[in-house]
């Protein structure tokens, strides 16, 4: 089961849900619409190495917005920290941005009942696109869950901006577990 934008709302005045800042207005029927924060950061490395940590270059979103270019992953962020210790939230991107060729999450929109922070977006144009601090980007939806919690207490737990792959923290547990 899904919530509808009015149980959406009640469940963040009574604690169920946590979104901050909440606005009335971004509540869709069934959905939340969440806005793109302004940091946004992109690997620096022309290859990537999954079990270490990679470099990152910054950007901050001017008031002139920031163009995206293809080819090119950009970890953005929610404005809003969006967490649940009841609900299983999913982020997607809205119809209209990807109408404008923006994906904004690759293959992994399930967030985890006990997550709270700022959502990491994984933004990749289809073609150059000129984005804007605070445009709604996208929205999560909050699922209904079934059986005993067990909250999340996971790498990315608590996230301010956009937060770089910590695979890697999962091949140094490993190797610890194995020693
Ligand atoms: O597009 C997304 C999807 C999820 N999350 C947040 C919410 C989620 O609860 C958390 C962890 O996601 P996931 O469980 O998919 O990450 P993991 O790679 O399995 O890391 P962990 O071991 O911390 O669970 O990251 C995002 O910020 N952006």
């Amino acid at each position: 089961m899904i919530l509808t934008g009015p149980e959406i709302e009640a469940a963040v005045h009574d604690g169920r849900l946590r979104i901050a800042p909440f606005t009335a207005d971004q509540v869709n029927p069934n959905s939340y619409n969440v806005r793109l924060g302004p940091t946004l950061i992109t690997y620096t490395d022309e290859v990537l190495d999954a079990h270490r940590p990679n470099p990152t270059r910054e950007t901050i979103i001017g008031p002139g917005g920031h163009v995206l270019q293809p080819d090119e992953l950009y970890l953005g962020h929610t404005l809003e920290e969006v967490g649940s210790d009841t609900f299983v939230p999913l982020l997607f991107g809205r119809s209209s941005v990807g109408r404008l060729g923006l994906f904004v999450e690759i293959t992994a929109p399930i967030g985890d009942i006990g997550f709270h922070g700022q959502w990491t977006l994984m933004l990749t144009p289809t073609r150059p696109l000129r984005v804007y601090a605070g445009m709604k980007i996208g929205q999560i939806m909050f699922f209904v869950s079934t059986g005993p919690i067990d909250l999340y207490r996971g790498k990315y737990q608590a996230a301010t901006g956009p937060q770089s792959s910590a695979y890697w923290r999962d091949v140094t547990k490993l190797r610890a577990v194995a020693s």
